[in-house]
């Protein structure tokens, strides 16, 4: 179970403290997809930043409970596998070199393991034809399932994605996300998605929360049951599109929840 306790980070410059992220506290069940929403600069890049390692917290903590006991979370002790919005390969090296090099890294790299599961992740990813292809001879649906590739062959212990799919077009991403969630069910890592779009954050969040436009706290959190469905034929869909709307667009503070 992830544990975010009371964490503030802020951002120091010569121009004084930006306080971002303000006592920002939940926690995330093992197995479970947060799908974060909020407005522009509200904090979200800030706390994934944060969860990878990137980005040191001003007080507060962030943990990896396992068989009630509490580890801090640390990309040396968790595996941390993160999707950003760019796709994050390394240019001068293969798709192929890219998905096994943060397990090279880490030292758990077993060859034959490894070579099996990348055909097979590679294969739900139709990107089976271009691992031995350079980052800048793909397309940008390839290069995000390229880094899906990646993060999934780490067997994360954290799943974290910064707007994914946000830079391809529309067809591209509804096949990307489709294919995501393939490969997600099959190893279901605790994941954090960070997301503009409302439907996408319904479709791939088990769990939606909204930030608020300040202070970076969750101001809104429900289960969500359309989880994993497509365009779901059904009046309460609407609803629940029209209330995260709402909470994206007002400035009503409280937790909600859905009937
Ligand atoms: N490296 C940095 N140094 C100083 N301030 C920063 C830095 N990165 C972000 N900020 C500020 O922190 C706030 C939160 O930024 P962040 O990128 O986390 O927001 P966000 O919710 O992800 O925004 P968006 O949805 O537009 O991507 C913003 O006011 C931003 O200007």
């Amino acid at each position: 179970m992830l544990i975010i306790n009371d964490l503030s980070i802020h951002y120091k410059s010569k121009q004084g403290d930006n306080p971002v992220i303000c006592h920002l506290s939940f926690q995330l069940q093992e197995g479970e997809s947060l799908a974060i929403l909020g407005p522009s600069g509200c904090g979200k890049s800030t706390l994934i930043n944060a969860l990878a390692g990137s980005l040191a917290a001003e007080s507060g903590t962030m943990e990896f409970a396992a068989r009630d006991q509490g580890y801090p979370l640390s990309p040396k002790q968790h595996k941390i596998g993160l999707i950003p919005q760019n796709c994050g390969l390394l240019p001068w090296k293969t798709v192929r070199e890219n998905c096994l090099l943060p397990l090279k890294i880490r030292k758990e790299y077993h060859k034959n393991k490894h070579t099996q599961e990348l055909n097979r992740l590679s294969k739900a990813l139709n990107i089976q034809d271009i691992l031995n292809k350079y980052p800048n001879e793909l397309s940008g649906g390839q290069l995000q399932r390229s880094a899906i590739a990646r993060a999934f062959l780490l067997e994360p212990d954290l799943l974290l994605m910064d707007e994914p799919f946000s830079a391809l077009d529309e067809i591209t991403r509804a096949e990307a996300r489709e294919l995501f969630l393939r490969v997600w069910k099959y190893q279901k890592p605790t994941t954090i998605l960070v997301t503009h779009s409302i439907e996408e954050a319904l479709y791939l969040g088990n769990i939606l929360s909204v930030m608020d436009a300040q202070g970076g706290n969750i101001k809104y959190q429900k289960n969500n049951p359309y989880f994993g469905q497509l365009y779901p034929d059904h009046a309460d869909y609407l609803t629940a599109k029209q209330i995260l709307r709402q909470q994206l667009v007002t400035k009503e503070e409280g937790m909600d929840t859905f009937e």
